[in-house]
Protein backbone atom coordinates (compact mmCIF):
# COMPACT_ATOMS: atom_id res chain seq x y z
CA UNK A 1 0.00 0.00 0.00
CA UNK A 2 1.40 3.52 -0.88
CA UNK A 3 1.32 5.63 1.75
CA UNK A 4 3.22 9.29 2.43
CA UNK A 5 6.74 7.93 3.11
CA UNK A 6 6.59 6.40 -0.51
CA UNK A 7 5.80 10.09 -1.93
CA UNK A 8 9.54 12.13 -2.87
CA UNK A 9 9.45 15.43 -1.93
CA UNK A 10 10.71 18.97 -3.87
CA UNK A 11 14.63 18.07 -4.49
CA UNK A 12 14.45 14.31 -5.79
CA UNK A 13 15.46 13.69 -9.14
CA UNK A 14 12.70 12.66 -10.60
CA UNK A 15 10.33 15.12 -10.11
CA UNK A 16 12.79 17.67 -12.60
CA UNK A 17 13.62 14.84 -15.16
CA UNK A 18 11.70 13.62 -18.47
CA UNK A 19 9.95 10.45 -17.63
CA UNK A 20 10.75 6.90 -20.00
CA UNK A 21 7.65 5.52 -21.98
CA UNK A 22 6.58 2.82 -20.66
CA UNK A 23 6.88 -0.63 -22.69
CA UNK A 24 3.78 -1.94 -24.13
CA UNK A 25 1.90 -4.43 -23.38
CA UNK A 26 2.90 -3.24 -19.71
CA UNK A 27 4.86 -6.09 -17.37
CA UNK A 28 2.85 -7.48 -14.32
CA UNK A 29 4.99 -4.71 -12.28
CA UNK A 30 4.20 -1.29 -13.83
CA UNK A 31 0.57 -2.86 -13.79
CA UNK A 32 0.82 -2.88 -9.85
CA UNK A 33 1.96 0.02 -10.02
CA UNK A 34 -0.10 2.11 -11.39
CA UNK A 35 -2.74 -0.01 -9.68
CA UNK A 36 -1.06 0.71 -6.29
CA UNK A 37 -1.11 4.46 -7.79
CA UNK A 38 -5.16 4.37 -8.21
CA UNK A 39 -5.81 3.01 -4.67
CA UNK A 40 -3.44 5.26 -3.31
CA UNK A 41 -5.63 8.24 -4.23
CA UNK A 42 -8.97 6.90 -3.82
CA UNK A 43 -7.37 6.10 -0.34
CA UNK A 44 -6.56 9.89 0.17
CA UNK A 45 -10.13 10.92 -0.45
CA UNK A 46 -11.45 8.24 2.09
CA UNK A 47 -12.00 9.93 6.09
CA UNK A 48 -11.42 7.00 7.68
CA UNK A 49 -8.51 5.53 5.73
CA UNK A 50 -6.67 9.31 5.25
CA UNK A 51 -7.08 9.66 8.92
CA UNK A 52 -5.43 6.35 10.01
CA UNK A 53 -2.67 6.61 7.43
CA UNK A 54 -2.11 10.12 7.76
CA UNK A 55 -2.90 10.56 3.79
CA UNK A 56 -2.60 14.20 2.40
CA UNK A 57 -5.61 14.06 -0.22
CA UNK A 58 -4.73 14.07 -3.68
CA UNK A 59 -7.06 13.96 -7.07
CA UNK A 60 -4.01 12.44 -8.80
CA UNK A 61 -1.14 11.01 -9.03
CA UNK A 62 2.54 10.56 -11.00
CA UNK A 63 4.95 7.85 -11.34
CA UNK A 64 7.74 10.42 -11.33
CA UNK A 65 6.23 11.37 -7.50
CA UNK A 66 7.36 7.68 -6.11
CA UNK A 67 10.84 8.03 -7.71
CA UNK A 68 10.05 6.27 -10.74
CA UNK A 69 10.86 8.03 -13.68
CA UNK A 70 8.04 6.25 -15.96
CA UNK A 71 5.18 7.89 -18.31
CA UNK A 72 2.70 6.80 -15.58
CA UNK A 73 -0.46 8.50 -14.09
CA UNK A 74 -3.80 7.85 -12.38
CA UNK A 75 -6.64 9.88 -11.29
CA UNK A 76 -9.65 10.02 -9.24
CA UNK A 77 -12.06 12.61 -9.02
CA UNK A 78 -15.11 14.36 -9.87
CA UNK A 79 -15.15 17.30 -11.23
CA UNK A 80 -18.23 20.07 -11.19
CA UNK A 81 -20.11 19.12 -13.89
CA UNK A 82 -20.39 15.65 -12.16
CA UNK A 83 -18.52 13.89 -14.46
CA UNK A 84 -15.99 11.47 -12.50
CA UNK A 85 -12.78 9.89 -13.81
CA UNK A 86 -10.82 6.77 -11.52
CA UNK A 87 -8.16 5.17 -13.98
CA UNK A 88 -4.61 5.02 -14.97
CA UNK A 89 -2.82 6.19 -18.07
CA UNK A 90 0.00 4.68 -19.57
CA UNK A 91 1.95 7.11 -21.86
CA UNK A 92 -0.45 9.80 -21.95
CA UNK A 93 0.06 12.52 -24.65
CA UNK A 94 -1.64 16.13 -25.05
CA UNK A 95 -2.53 15.66 -29.16
CA UNK A 96 -4.36 19.40 -29.54
CA UNK A 97 -5.19 21.85 -26.83
CA UNK A 98 -7.06 25.07 -27.10
CA UNK A 99 -5.55 28.59 -27.26
CA UNK A 100 -7.99 29.25 -24.20
CA UNK A 101 -6.75 29.22 -21.10
CA UNK A 102 -8.30 28.23 -17.07
CA UNK A 103 -6.96 28.49 -13.48
CA UNK A 104 -8.08 26.91 -10.34
CA UNK A 105 -9.13 30.74 -8.50
CA UNK A 106 -7.73 28.79 -5.41
CA UNK A 107 -3.95 27.92 -7.04
CA UNK A 108 -2.56 24.42 -6.94
CA UNK A 109 -1.20 21.78 -4.29
CA UNK A 110 1.30 19.17 -4.65
CA UNK A 111 2.52 16.31 -2.58
CA UNK A 112 6.11 16.70 -3.78
CA UNK A 113 5.70 19.96 -2.45
CA UNK A 114 5.50 20.11 1.61
CA UNK A 115 4.30 24.16 1.12
CA UNK A 116 1.57 26.71 0.10
CA UNK A 117 2.93 27.93 -3.37
CA UNK A 118 0.50 30.70 -3.95
CA UNK A 119 -0.52 31.91 -7.07
CA UNK A 120 -2.88 31.56 -10.44
CA UNK A 121 -0.94 28.64 -12.17
CA UNK A 122 -2.57 28.86 -15.90
CA UNK A 123 -3.49 25.74 -18.35
CA UNK A 124 -4.88 25.24 -21.28
CA UNK A 125 -8.97 25.21 -20.94
CA UNK A 126 -9.46 22.41 -22.89
CA UNK A 127 -6.83 19.60 -24.13
CA UNK A 128 -7.20 16.35 -26.05
CA UNK A 129 -5.31 13.16 -24.80
CA UNK A 130 -4.47 9.52 -26.16
CA UNK A 131 -3.07 6.92 -23.81
CA UNK A 132 -3.56 3.64 -22.79
CA UNK A 133 -5.39 2.81 -19.91
CA UNK A 134 -5.05 0.95 -16.47
CA UNK A 135 -7.20 -1.94 -18.54
CA UNK A 136 -4.48 -1.37 -21.29
CA UNK A 137 -7.29 -0.34 -23.96
CA UNK A 138 -6.32 3.08 -25.97
CA UNK A 139 -8.33 5.44 -25.28
CA UNK A 140 -8.82 9.64 -26.53
CA UNK A 141 -10.08 11.86 -23.86
CA UNK A 142 -11.53 15.27 -24.89
CA UNK A 143 -11.66 17.38 -21.42
CA UNK A 144 -12.05 20.56 -20.13
CA UNK A 145 -11.86 23.33 -17.50
CA UNK A 146 -11.34 21.52 -14.02
CA UNK A 147 -10.57 18.04 -15.21
CA UNK A 148 -8.00 19.19 -18.13
CA UNK A 149 -6.63 21.58 -15.43
CA UNK A 150 -5.80 18.07 -13.16
CA UNK A 151 -4.62 15.79 -16.14
CA UNK A 152 -2.43 18.71 -17.49
CA UNK A 153 -0.72 18.86 -13.19
CA UNK A 154 -0.24 15.22 -14.02
CA UNK A 155 1.41 15.08 -17.18
CA UNK A 156 3.43 18.03 -15.97
CA UNK A 157 5.00 15.84 -13.55
CA UNK A 158 5.95 13.16 -16.45
CA UNK A 159 8.06 16.62 -18.44
CA UNK A 160 9.74 17.66 -14.82
CA UNK A 161 7.16 20.50 -14.15
CA UNK A 162 5.98 21.75 -10.89
CA UNK A 163 2.69 23.39 -10.70
CA UNK A 164 4.68 26.39 -9.84
CA UNK A 165 6.81 26.67 -12.37
CA UNK A 166 3.87 28.41 -14.13
CA UNK A 167 2.93 30.77 -12.08
CA UNK A 168 3.77 34.61 -13.05
CA UNK A 169 6.91 35.56 -10.97
CA UNK A 170 6.23 39.29 -10.98
CA UNK A 171 2.89 38.72 -10.51
CA UNK A 172 1.11 35.53 -8.82
CA UNK A 173 -2.20 36.83 -8.93
CA UNK A 174 -2.44 38.06 -12.60
CA UNK A 175 -4.36 35.82 -14.50
CA UNK A 176 -3.88 35.58 -17.99
CA UNK A 177 -5.67 37.46 -20.34
CA UNK A 178 -9.01 36.15 -21.20
CA UNK A 179 -8.52 33.23 -18.70
CA UNK A 180 -11.65 32.34 -17.14
CA UNK A 181 -11.41 30.38 -13.43
CA UNK A 182 -12.43 26.27 -13.77
CA UNK A 183 -13.86 26.19 -10.43
O1 LIG B 1 0.33 15.37 -8.78
C1 LIG B 1 -0.59 15.18 -7.97
N1 LIG B 1 -0.54 15.59 -6.71
O2 LIG B 1 0.56 16.23 -6.33
C2 LIG B 1 -1.62 15.35 -5.76
C3 LIG B 1 -1.93 16.56 -4.90
N2 LIG B 1 -2.41 17.66 -5.69
C4 LIG B 1 -3.70 17.69 -6.10
O3 LIG B 1 -4.44 16.76 -5.93
C5 LIG B 1 -4.13 18.93 -6.79
C6 LIG B 1 -4.58 20.01 -6.04
C7 LIG B 1 -5.00 21.16 -6.69
C8 LIG B 1 -4.98 21.27 -8.06
C9 LIG B 1 -4.55 20.18 -8.80
CL1 LIG B 1 -4.53 20.28 -10.50
C10 LIG B 1 -4.13 19.00 -8.16
CL2 LIG B 1 -3.54 17.67 -9.07
NI1 LIG C 1 1.62 17.03 -8.03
Amino acid sequence: MITMKDIVREGYPTLTESAAPVEMPPNKEDQETLTDMLTFIQNSQDPEISEKYELRPGVGLAAPQLGLSKRMMAVHFEDLNGNSYSDGYYNPKIISHSVEQTYISTGEGCLSVDREVPGIVPRHMRITIKAINLNGEPVKLRLKGYAAVVFQHEIDHLNGIMFYDHINKNDPFKTPDGAKPCD
